[in-house]
């Protein structure tokens, strides 16, 4: 269906803290947010720090409950969630977390970490977890040779990799990306954006992109809602905002962002980015050779460009 909505939200408020002996007011971190998801694209939450980006897709996620407001998936409300159901929920709704390593068991095997979703739903692992980690460690780019390796036998992106494929085990239907490029070198967080693109384009994938970063964001989104002070101010097509911001807010925050290198973007929409490779110039991640052997954690903390 053309256009059909994956998630919905409508109102979302969230109250911190509030109340104790001197019964101080809640701070209110999101206020009055509605979004839609259309099935199969990408929407991007962006704005500043303390935004409330990461307080909503924690909602969107059922990490944290609304003060008010609803959330929709696939046209069920979803809001709020108990035992079963909420396990259900987990399966069709995914998160990729800002850091790889401390989202990734240590003492646990990729293989251990990719069919963890699956034997917490008490879900048969189709195939077997060897052959089926080794499927979902080609899609995004690792040696299916490599399941039986610990996290920290893998660069900071290849880990990501793996964060992706462990979201990627319960074919879910929103991907919820909180930061997930943010802590990785700059040529290596161009990689991975290609690998999210591309799964997206084979398998249809919906993803709520959490980001600071626009140079980002306008490589992966199809639409974007710019966040301020918990509120949305500005949304719209990725070429409404980028091109032409309604809002000043969007303007200045559109005027800090470093231009992505003119021949990054023109590749990009000319379709000329290898989605193995990266983007022109980019240094390789060793994620993308299969043959890659075992890397000392790399998580680069560098380079973001806030
Ligand atoms: N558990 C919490 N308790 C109290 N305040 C919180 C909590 N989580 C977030 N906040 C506050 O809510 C506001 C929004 O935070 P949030 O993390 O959602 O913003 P953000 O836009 O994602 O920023 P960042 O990119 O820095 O994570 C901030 O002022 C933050 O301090």
């Amino acid at each position: 269906m053309v256009n059909e909505v994956v998630m919905r939200a409508h109102g979302l408020v969230k109250d911190f803290g509030g109340g104790g002996l001197v019964r101080r007011p809640p701070f209110r971190a999101v206020e009055d947010v509605s979004f839609e998801i259309p099935r199969g694209q990408t929407l991007a939450l962006v704005g500043e720090s303390g935004s409330g980006k990461s307080t909503t897709a924690r909602m969107a996620a059922h990490l944290v409950e609304p003060t008010a407001g609803t959330i929709e998936l696939e046209g069920e409300d979803v809001t709020r969630l108990r035992g079963p159901a909420l396990a259900r929920f987990r399966s069709r709704v995914q998160v990729v977390f800002q850091d790889p390593f401390s989202s990734l068991n240590p003492r646990h095997s990729v293989e251990q970490i990719v069919t963890a979703p699956l034997r917490y739903q008490r879900r048969r692992v189709p195939g077997g977890a060897r052959a089926f980690t080794g499927d979902l460690m080609e899609r995004v780019g690792l040696d299916p040779d490599h399941s039986r390796r610990l996290p920290r036998q893998f660069s900071g992106g290849q880990a990501q990799r793996i964060g992706i494929a462990r979201a990627l085990a319960v074919d879910p239907s929103v991907v919820i990306c909180d930061e997930a490029v943010s802590a990785l070198d700059v040529s290596v967080q161009a990689q991975v954006i290609e690998l999210l693109g591309r799964l997206q384009a084979e398998q249809g994938l919906s993803y709520l992109f959490i980001a600071h970063d626009l140079a980002v964001v306008r490589q992966i989104a199809q639409h974007v809602a710019v966040m301020s002070e918990g509120r949305i101010v500005e949304a719209g097509t990725r070429d409404q905002v980028f091109d032409d911001p309604r809002q000043e807010y969007t303007r200045t925050l559109l005027a800090a962002v470093p231009r992505i290198p003119a021949e990054w973007d023109a590749a990009r929409r000319a379709g000329a980015v290898d989605p193995g490779r990266g983007a022109p110039g980019a240094h390789e991640d060793p994620g993308t050779h299969p043959a890659g052997g075992a890397h000392t954690p790399a998580p680069a903390r560098a380079e973001e460009t806030a």
